[in-house]
């Protein structure tokens, strides 16, 4: 068995990482042979309810769980960890926009960023879940000058996965025949969820999606709608924000960050390059392959006049945001 491995979770006390905490534990994420010592942190008033969810995981009786150190210290938390997921923020209420969070959120990424820079190993991961999930992924990195810009995330995976799954019921296959679709931008009501480079499998032969799917008005308007606007109608059913898809998410952006995405397309938000046109050094979502713990941009895709205006419209409002976070930051 390997030796174990730290990692942090944020916002340990919450209702993310009460599914996310499991998934980590139980293998689902560094796989089946990989120990990991856990890190909790959460806010001092919430450490009772942290000790609960400690009490929890001990009972669970996990093989591979090697420890678990709760805290409301980031320097404790942080320090020698590969991998953290930063889910610790304010969720949003239905009628809000998650941009509405920034003012609130923006300088718990601050702080995280510089306790980071201070105590972390140079090489971690860090996937940021918590809203607006770009933008303080983006003041995460600039706050942890020492750890390279690539090793900032922000979580898009739960709008792939949404995506992947509204494409499969309309084509009447299992999810997992689905490949290939791309969530650019911001993860936001202006996110471009992109179906027209994936493919299906439908009775064993690839097919493109459009082709399978043959209808563009859907394509352009109720599948981009429906993804854009899911994690609101989910707030509006469950009157609190998604949980157990995004603990899902969460593990799989990590999984094939550190495991590999293989034959597949996975989007995640990254420090741009300017790639497609977009603006540099925001936190926007691309379509990656990953590889020996390395992501990739995927090169040479077709960008239509439809694609250019939806990218255009989500860089905007990235750039807006990051003016609106260094803003709030610099008091
Ligand atoms: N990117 C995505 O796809 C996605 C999906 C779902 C939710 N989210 C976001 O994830 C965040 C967490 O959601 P949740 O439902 O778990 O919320 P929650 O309110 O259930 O839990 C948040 C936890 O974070 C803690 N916290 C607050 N400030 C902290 C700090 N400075 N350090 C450490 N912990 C801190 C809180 O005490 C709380 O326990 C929200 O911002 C939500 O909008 C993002
Ligand atoms: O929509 C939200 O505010 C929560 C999360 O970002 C989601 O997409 O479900």
């Amino acid at each position: 068995m390997a030796e174990p491995i730290k990692v942090v979770v944020t916002g340990a006390a919450g209702q993310i990482a009460y599914s996310l905490l499991y998934q980590i534990a139980s293998g689902a994420v560094f796989g089946p042979n990989q120990p990991v010592y856990l890190h909790l942190l959460d806010i001092a008033p919430m450490m009772g309810v942290l000790e609960g969810v400690v009490m929890e995981l001990a009972d669970c009786a996990l093989p591979l769980l090697a420890g678990v150190l709760p805290t409301a210290k980031p320097e404790e938390a942080f320090k020698d960890v590969v991998a953290a997921f930063l889910v610790g923020a304010m969720p949003r209420k239905e009628g809000m926009e998650r941009k509405d969070l920034l003012a609130a959120n923006v300088r718990i990424f601050k702080e995280q960023g510089q306790a980071l820079d201070k105590v972390a190993r140079k090489d971690v991961k860090v996937l940021v879940v918590g809203n607006p999930a770009n933008t303080n992924a983006l003041i995460c990195s600039k706050y942890a000058p020492s750890i390279p810009k690539e090793n900032f995330t922000a979580m898009t995976r739960l709008d792939q996965n949404r995506a992947q799954s509204q494409l499969a019921a309309k084509i009447g296959v299992p999810v997992q025949n689905v490949k290939n679709v791309i969530i650019w931008g911001n993860h936001s009501s202006t996110q471009f969820p992109d179906a027209s480079n994936a493919v299906v499998n439908v009775g064993g032969a690839q097919k493109p999606v459009p082709a399978a799917i043959n209808d563009d008005a859907y394509l352009k308007s109720t599948f981009v709608t429906t993804v854009q606007k899911r994690g609101a109608a989910v707030i509006a059913a469950r009157k609190m924000s998604s949980a157990l898809s995004a603990a899902k998410a969460a593990s799989d952006h990590m999984r094939d960050w550190f495991l590999g995405s293989g034959d597949r397309w996975v989007s995640m938000g990254v420090v741009s390059d300017g790639s497609y046109g977009t603006p540099r050094d925001v936190v926007f979502s691309f379509p990656v392959t990953t590889a020996n713990g390395k992501w990739k941009i995927v090169q040479g895709l077709t960008i239509t006049d439809f694609a250019r205006q939806m990218l255009d419209a989500t860089g905007k409002e990235l750039a807006e945001e990051k003016q609106e976070a260094l803003d709030v930051c610099k008091d």
